[in-house]
């Protein structure tokens, strides 16, 4: 058994980790922090927890993160990064939720969120755990940048592609869509059941912070840097991100064989038939990616249709399935929960 240890315990990834932690059969979950809701009884706020997970919550000054085997940050951006070396120093190992540790480029990252970085240090050591990606890596890592949610289906849907060479790299579109949990549990006016309820509209056109995560990322499989255009949307779900990606065929590839193969050995990946259409149903509380591949009337452009759960696979399933890796568990311990349909 493993201790693990939990900062920002009430919000929406917060709760998905006490959720999987608590099914998970080699971890305990030791530490929980909340700075509002201190003292309070986890499965006060999440009753859904009740009778299996007798922990209140703490603050972050008293929970006992330190003796944990590993610590997840599932809070704003710019709270990790003021506690990851303390947590390291201690022998504790990391998994940041939020984007911390994700870009690279310092610079590039202070621009997107809007603040200085506390510990560039750390972002060169930190690993992106995409685990389809680069599983090996994150095997040895201290420290894992636990990737976006539209970036873990962006990227997982483009790969086999830009691996193959098989598109125009200057020229990729990916037009996404989340449900509301996708924005937090905090309380703001965009997010109310008036507001994004019966409701659908496209956001953050000119720029979004996702954007520059994805583009890293698609640039390492290719080898060079990639031109994206991201549009993310908000749509009237509760949980799922359903990304359509386009790009243009530079050559003639069997798409529905490059896809089954590249994925073949992934658990946590699943090719449908051709001419398949995932939903983001079928994926619903669950830490799986559906995806499928099109090429429409037969021309040059690929239509890929990749979804996931924006708690699950996009945050706190994926952060479970890196710490399987880090501690040397099977990669899906913990993380077989068939989706919730309807
Ligand atoms: N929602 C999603 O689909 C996804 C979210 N993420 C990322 O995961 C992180 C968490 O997201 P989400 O669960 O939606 O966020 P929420 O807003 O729902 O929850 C944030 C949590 O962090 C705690 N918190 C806030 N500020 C601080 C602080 N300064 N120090 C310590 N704890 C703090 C809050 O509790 P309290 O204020 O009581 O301490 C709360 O428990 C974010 O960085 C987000 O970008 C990543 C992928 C997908
Ligand atoms: C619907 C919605 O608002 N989604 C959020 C993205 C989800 C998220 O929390 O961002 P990270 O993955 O970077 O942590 C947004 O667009 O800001």
């Amino acid at each position: 058994m493993i201790k693990a240890g939990i900062v920002g315990g009430t919000g929406y990834t917060g709760v998905e980790l006490l959720r999987l932690l608590a099914q998970h059969p080699e971890v305990a979950v030791t530490a929980i922090t909340s700075r509002k809701e201190a003292g309070m009884k986890v499965w006060e706020m999440f009753p859904s927890l009740r009778g299996r997970l007798d922990l209140a919550f703490s603050t972050p000054d008293e929970a006992p993160l330190k003796d944990c085997d590993v610590v997840f940050f599932a809070t704003p951006n710019g709270v990790a990064m003021q506690q990851t070396r303390e947590l390291l120093d201690a022998g504790v190992k990391v998994i940041d939720l939020a984007a911390d540790f994700r870009i690279q480029d310092i610079g590039v990252w202070s621009k997107w969120y809007g603040m200085e970085h506390a510990c560039p240090d750390l972002v060169a050591e930190a690993v992106y755990g995409l685990p389809e990606i680069n599983r090996g890596q994150v095997k040895g890592a201290r420290l894992i940048a636990n990737p976006g949610c539209y970036p873990t289906a962006v990227q997982l849907g483009f790969l086999p592609l830009i691996e193959a060479g098989a598109i125009d790299t200057n020229f990729l579109v990916a037009d996404c869509k989340s449900g509301v949990s996708g924005a937090g549990r905090k309380a703001e006016v965009h997010t109310l059941f008036p507001e994004s309820s019966d409701n659908f509209k496209a956001y953050a056109v000119p720029g979004h912070r996702h954007q520059p995560e994805i583009r890293q990322g698609l640039a390492r499989m290719a080898g060079h840097d990639v031109n994206l255009t991201f549009v993310p949307h908000l749509t009237p779900l509760i949980r799922g991100i359903h990304a359509t990606l386009y790009a243009r065929l530079t050559k003639e590839v069997d798409l529905q064989a490059l896809y089954e193969n590249r994925y073949a050995n992934e658990y946590f990946v699943d090719v449908l038939p051709a001419k398949g259409h995932p939903e983001t149903r079928s994926v619903r509380a669950s830490n799986l990616c559906r995806i499928a591949v099109h090429r429409p009337q037969g021309g040059d452009t690929v239509v890929v249709l990749s979804v996931i759960d924006n708690l699950v696979k996009g945050a706190a399933g994926q952060a479970v399935q890196n710490m399987n890796i880090l501690f040397g568990f099977a990669e899906n311990l913990g993380l077989t929960q068939i989706p919730v349909s309807p």
